[in-house]
């Protein structure tokens, strides 16, 4: 398929009101109602990536008879970045009910200036050698932390194809994965356009690893 970005919210659904309830300052602060949004958005992303998948038919048995029907002829594997993405990626393997599942470690390392730089410290993976592989993670901010994760991924595995996925993705983000994945398929719910000095999405919905789990110290 060709290289595109998939918005989700560029067309009306009740997905809007998963989001919507995902930013509300209020709302969010509900942790259950919180991670639960962030499934359903992962369920809901799940779906579109599944139409880019290869099918073949095959018959099924009813009671009454044989019905034909399409299945994929592949589960991808379904990665995210611990521990802000663990919501979003129950979404996805909720629906790939088969895939398996890689889990990266990460974190950013700040500096007294403010500054900070990604620190990817393990990769816990199934094979990846011609897969399918989903990297799905709840905020793309500068993008730094899935583009070093992919790119570790990328130098040990050939991947089928490559496909990145988040709730909330920044313009610089996006950006930032498009210079340096050229050939990933990208897929977020909303895009917002600005970033504050610590590389907090705006208007966003805040710190997901705290609001989903708890404040870190
Ligand atoms: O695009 P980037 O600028 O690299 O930032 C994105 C990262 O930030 C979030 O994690 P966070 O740092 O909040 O950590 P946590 O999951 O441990 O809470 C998010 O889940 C990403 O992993
Ligand atoms: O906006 C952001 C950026 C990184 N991590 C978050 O939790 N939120």
């Amino acid at each position: 398929m060709p290289i595109h970005t998939f918005i989700l919210n560029k067309t009306n659904s009740i997905a809007n009101q998963f989001l919507a309830e995902l930013r509300d300052v209020n709302v969010q602060q509900d942790k259950y109602r919180f991670r639960k949004n962030q499934e359903r958005l992962g369920e809901i992303l799940a779906y579109e990536i599944s139409k880019t998948l290869i099918y073949e038919t095959t018959d099924v048995q009813t009671p009454l008879g044989s019905a034909s029907v399409n299945l994929a002829t592949e589960q991808p594997v379904v990665a995210t970045i611990l521990r802000a993405g663990l919501p979003f990626h129950q979404g996805f393997i909720n629906f790939f009910d088969r895939a398996d599942s890689a889990f990266v470690t990460a974190c950013r390392k700040v500096k007294k200036s403010g500054a900070f730089t990604i620190q990817v410290d393990h990769i816990s993976n199934p094979g990846l050698e011609g897969r399918t592989l989903i990297m799905c993670d709840t905020m793309l901010a500068t993008g730094h932390s899935i583009v070093m994760v992919c790119k570790e991924i990328l130098a040990q595995y050939n991947l089928k194809a490559l496909h990145i996925a988040a709730v909330i993705a920044s313009t610089e983000g996006i950006a930032h994965v498009r210079a340096n994945l050229p050939k990933v398929q990208l897929w977020a719910c909303a895009v917002d356009d600005e970033m504050t000095s610590k590389a907090y999405i705006v208007p966003g919905l805040g710190d997901a690893g705290d609001l989903a789990f708890g404040e870190k110290v």
